[in-house]
């Protein structure tokens, strides 16, 4: 009757033995079923003991999957347990993912292998300091927070102090600074399941303050505005007088004038990850998610706002009439289904960097090509505290950018000029600064971009070659320069003529103003 609940049938089963082979199987089906009962319970009991055992003689701890952390903790174990003889291991081409825990600086020499051993899903003893650690890494349960990707991480020590455990996580960062020194992290948006993150860092050489030219002493306040504004002290001090601790930055100018390279440099400078957003194929609420998912330190870089296709949602008009996704910058409104046809919105974009779930501590730069364009309440003092102006290249700038880019120091490993740049034959430094002054002489203040600059001179490779060009170089970018704002000017106008024409356009006046590049909206105003 039982044995009938448990598998039901059995009656017929037993029926047909008895009938073919003259052989009741009741008393070796209870066994076996009362064996199974056993086993199982015996195995619930073991891993409750060792559960017990593990709890009272261990101490663990678990590292988060989007934590920093996390990282540190995989390239210490790829670097001292996995690459020093573990069976069984992940690999995973570094180079290819650029995922920062496989990158090393030796990664950089293109001779070393791109391969980065991890330490497999599972468990993996290891010693630290002369103490048994069990590593283990499981697939996290928090979907949200495991957006990115990754496994949760647990570490475990024999013993009830979990002094060792802070110990060897200590380790973990420092030994993580170590490797990465003179490199900064590089996030962009990334995407996992479907919904926007923060990518893997991607690691990048530091940039040199030095290498980006801007006026002294608006190089020198920016740099100390920053450091004032992350000294330990300060988020006490914002807290006490009621100020949200933030700090935002506009770097405006046209292309090509180091607006990006600035912030890169100042991460470098700063020891800060940086977070990058540009392109803005992102909703409102991802938007926030992602800011609300920054670390407590880091810079956060909106490339090119100007072109978000920043919207004012349902604006009123003077009718009382609700007009909608009014643009004031930014590209013309997508049709609908177009991936940015939901972007973010004025408000949007205003809540995710100072609403109430937006981080704090962080620092928001800004870049822009068209200043003026800019929604006021988006660059309103509390959002933007400091606008930083980023113009053509200055005789002193184009000086160093012509040292920097022909000195003859530390391209390789014995100390010399890497041979691409040594057409010339050579100079010593004398020579080298007298040929610098005289091509930066030789450029008409307001003229070219320093990337244009840049340019030029990897293009030309040869010191002397390049200050004989560089005059009628000049004058070609400026030709060509008027001739395609000219092409622009006039496209504009059979626009208008057309009535195609957007109703507001960017008013580039007061750039062109301190430029001698002819502006398109300029000379289309002039017209
Ligand atoms: N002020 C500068 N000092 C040193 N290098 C510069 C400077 N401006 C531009 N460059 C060089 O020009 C290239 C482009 O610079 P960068 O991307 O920083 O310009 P940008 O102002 O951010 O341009 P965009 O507005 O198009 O984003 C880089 O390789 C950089 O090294």
């Amino acid at each position: 009757m039982i044995l009938e609940t448990i598998i039901p049938g059995f009656s017929i089963l037993r029926q047909i033995f008895l009938n073919w082979f003259r052989f009741d199987i009741t008393s070796l089906v209870a066994k076996a079923i009362f064996a199974a009962i056993v086993a199982s319970a015996g195995q619930s009991i073991v891993e409750g003991i060792k559960e017990l055992l593990f709890k009272f003689c261990f101490s663990s701890v678990t590292v988060p999957v989007a934590d920093r952390l996390n990282r540190e903790v995989l390239t210490w174990m790829s670097v001292h347990v996995v690459e020093k003889g573990s069976r069984h291991f992940a690999a995973k081409s570094s180079k290819r993912h650029g995922k920062s825990y496989h990158y090393q600086p030796s990664d950089f020499d293109e001779r070393t292998p791109s391969v980065r051993y991890l330490p497999t899903i599972g468990a993996q003893w290891f010693w630290h300091r002369g103490r048994p650690f069990l590593f283990r890494q499981y697939e996290s349960t928090d979907k949200l927070r495991n957006a990115g990707g990754g496994f949760e991480i647990k570490i475990s020590c024999l013993g009830r102090n979990p002094e060792p455990l802070k110990r060897f996580l200590e380790d973990c960062k420092i030994f993580d600074d170590k490797i990465n020194e003179g490199l900064t992290m590089v996030h962009t948006k990334g995407h996992h399941y479907n919904a926007d993150c923060w990518s893997e860092p991607i690691l990048k050489s530091s940039r040199p303050l030095d290498t980006v030219d801007l006026d002294v002493e608006t190089k020198q306040d920016l740099v100390n505005d920053i450091t004032e504004y992350l000294h330990p002290s300060a988020r006490r001090s914002y807290g006490r007088r009621g100020i949200p601790y933030r700090r935002g930055y506009l770097f405006y100018g046209p292309p090509g004038t180091g607006k990006t390279s600035m912030c890169l440099a100042l991460a470098g400078h700063f020891k800060l990850e940086l977070y990058t957003l540009s392109g803005y194929g992102v909703r409102d609420d991802a938007l926030a998610k992602l800011f609300a998912t920054l670390p407590p330190k880091c810079i956060v870089l909106l490339e090119d706002i100007d072109s978000a296709g920043v919207t004012r949602e349902h604006m009123i008009d003077e009718d009382g009439e609700k007009t909608k996704n009014q643009t004031r910058n930014g590209p013309p409104e997508q049709p609908p289904g177009h991936p940015n046809a939901q972007g973010i919105t004025l408000s949007g974009l205003l809540n995710a960097i100072d609403g109430t779930t937006s981080q704090e501590g962080r620092v928001l730069i800004m870049t822009s090509n068209t200043p003026e364009t800019l929604e006021p309440a988006l660059v309103r003092p509390g959002r933007i505290d400091k606008q930083v102006f980023f113009g053509p290249i200055s005789k002193q700038s184009a000086e160093n950018l012509f040292v920097r880019i022909f000195s003859n120091t530390g391209d390789t490993d014995t100390g010399e000029c890497s041979p691409i740049w040594l057409a010339d034959g050579g100079l010593d430094r004398q020579e080298l600064k007298d040929l610098a002054t005289l091509f930066a002489e030789k450029i008409p203040v307001g003229t070219v971009t320093p990337a244009e600059v840049q340019g030029f001179l990897i293009n030309n490779r040869k010191p002397r070659d390049s200050v004989a060009k560089v005059e009628s170089w000049v004058q070609s970018t400026i030709e060509a320069r008027r001739k395609r704002a000219l092409e622009i000017m006039e496209a504009k106008k059979s626009e208008r003529v057309n009535g195609s024409a957007p109703p507001v356009g960017p008013d580039l006046r007061s750039l062109s103003s301190q430029f001698a590049f002819p502006s398109p909206m300029y000379l289309l105003e002039q017209t």
